[in-house]
């Protein structure tokens, strides 16, 4: 029997990719029919996502998809969490989806935890604190005239699926990323709306990964050249990459490692324990009642806008020149605290690492290959803490570190984890988002039994880069540095 073929759209916050996957008993392909970037505007001082940008590029990346490979059994979206757009009575969109990056959630969690009680919050929702989880961005939003006139709020990924099928809903990871999730049963927590003075009639029923949305919509299937159905998949890109994780057992962490480090485990029950609570872990909705419990740590967002800012200033910012200089410069010279706040708007990256070591006394990079090099020892440690903190907290015993996603391909971050954790670190599939979205397809379609076959499968057929852990750097010391750096900073 000749595999399968799957269409999967995936949208990260720096690229966006149409990919084309045959699956077979013993094969599963993946062939890249369309790539693009996403590229963030800033209307009128608020940072937006080119949605229609983003959108016009999904539909060319099918068109080639269906050109190239044939018409797909069916199509899968995923894509970034939290993020949101609005649908007028008519179903137009209102206003372009506002980047969880832009500042006018500034404040509002600390108010609004004041307001219900972290921890009554953190029994509800089992969320982490991040300041631009949706049901923040509502609150700021809430007097806009786009949300008092909005009919519908759709999430990123069910906003592209109702634009193909015509279909509406809310697909149950992602929808787990807006704190609005009742963390027990996965239903929306109308109540915690409510007494946010939220309107709970926005949200729309929910989806299982697997569910049907609908075939495409007739112009759709004019537009790319055919028709095919639309079937959720884990659409919180994040959960794909969790599906997509050639793990064998469960005695293994992984770390989602692109523009945010997803960093967790995969476990069968939430853990919303005083001190879980305290060290801001999450317990994001997986596939089949798992639970992704996880925190984000700041990831290669440093790299990428430490790079977009040299590119503006004309520098030379070649990545692997980069990486290879990096690799040079003596092990924990400056360590950062990678989650500090001041990191997560884009800007000057490379300013306010210096300013960071600069405040604590550290010698301060300024050379590119030496802040490189302070990212990556910096993200390895917080790797290090992340992983220890969730096997403490979770009671959960790890034998590998699985790093899948573009940092995958980054040999020197996957070698100071290993180092950093004492842990091997496998590295790859790269796509394993991509991965996770057509699986979940061809779950649906039968061609695979359940979480488990689809992780052997990908075992099976997936490169796989092992890095055992090396002595040599004093991880411990440099754990303590940092920590007393946060004293000072
Ligand atoms: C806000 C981030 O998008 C989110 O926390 C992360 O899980 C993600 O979706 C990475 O693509």
């Amino acid at each position: 029997m000749s595999p399968t073929l799957f269409a999967a759209v995936d949208l990260g916050a720096s690229s966006g990719r149409v990919v084309a996957g045959r699956v077979g008993p013993d094969t599963v392909e993946l062939t890249e029919a369309h790539r693009f970037v996403n590229e963030p505007v800033r209307l009128a001082g608020t940072l937006h996502w080119n949605i229609a940008g983003l959108y016009t590029e999904i539909l060319r990346g099918l068109r080639f998809l269906g050109r190239d490979h044939g018409t797909p059994v069916s199509v899968g979206v995923d894509s970034w969490a939290v993020d949101y757009g609005l649908l007028d009575a008519d179903g137009a969109l209102l206003s372009a989806p506002v980047h969880y990056r832009d500042g006018r959630t500034d404040g509002v969690a600390e108010t609004i935890n004041g307001q219900l009680g972290a921890d009554a919050l953190y029994q509800r929702t089992g969320l982490q604190i991040l300041p631009f989880n949706t049901i923040y961005q509502l609150v700021a939003a809430r007097d806009t005239a786009a949300y008092r006139t909005a009919d519908r709020l759709l999430l990123v990924p069910d906003l592209i699926g109702y634009w193909l099928t015509g279909a509406i809903g809310a697909e149950v990871t992602n929808a787990s990323t807006t704190q609005l999730l009742d963390v027990h049963d996965r239903t929306w927590d109308v109540d915690l709306a409510s007494s946010l003075g939220l309107r709970p009639e926005l949200l729309p029923s929910l989806r299982q990964p697997g569910d049907l949305l609908g075939r495409f919509r007739a112009d759709v299937a004019a537009e790319v050249g055919f028709d095919a159905p639309v079937v959720a998949v884990a659409s919180h890109d994040t959960a794909s990459a969790v599906i997509g994780v050639p793990a064998v057992g469960d005695r293994f962490a992984y770390i989602s490692c692109g523009t945010w480090g997803l960093a967790g485990l995969e476990l069968d029950r939430p853990v919303l324990s005083e001190a879980s609570r305290e060290a801001n872990f999450t317990n994001e909705a997986g596939i089949d009642g798992t639970v992704r419990y996880l925190r984000n740590v700041m990831g290669l967002w440093l790299l990428q806008e430490s790079v977009r800012w040299w590119e503006r200033e004309g520098r030379p910012a070649d990545l692997p020149t980069l990486l290879a200089d990096a690799a040079g410069v003596p092990a924990g010279r400056t360590v950062i605290e990678v989650d500090d706040a001041r990191f997560l708007p884009p800007g000057d990256m490379p300013s306010r690492i210096a300013a960071y070591a600069r405040e604590t006394g550290q010698p301060v990079p300024s050379a590119p290959d030496e802040i490189v090099r302070c990212i990556l020892d910096s993200l390895a440690l917080a790797f290090r803490r992340t992983i220890r903190e969730a096997m403490a907290l979770a009671d959960h015993a790890v034998d590998v570190v699985h790093a899948v996603g573009g940092g995958a391909r980054n040999a020197l971050l996957c070698q100071l984890t290993a180092d950093a954790t004492g842990l091997p670190v496998v590295a790859g599939p790269v796509e394993a988002t991509a991965l996770g979205n057509l699986l979940v397809q061809a779950r649906a379609a039968g061609l695979v039994a359940d979480l488990a076959d689809a992780r052997r499968l990908l075992a099976a057929t997936q490169a796989t880069v092992c890095y055992e852990p090396r002595p040599g750097i004093d991880w411990d010391s440099l754990a303590s540095r940092l920590a007393s750096t946060a004293a000072k900073v």
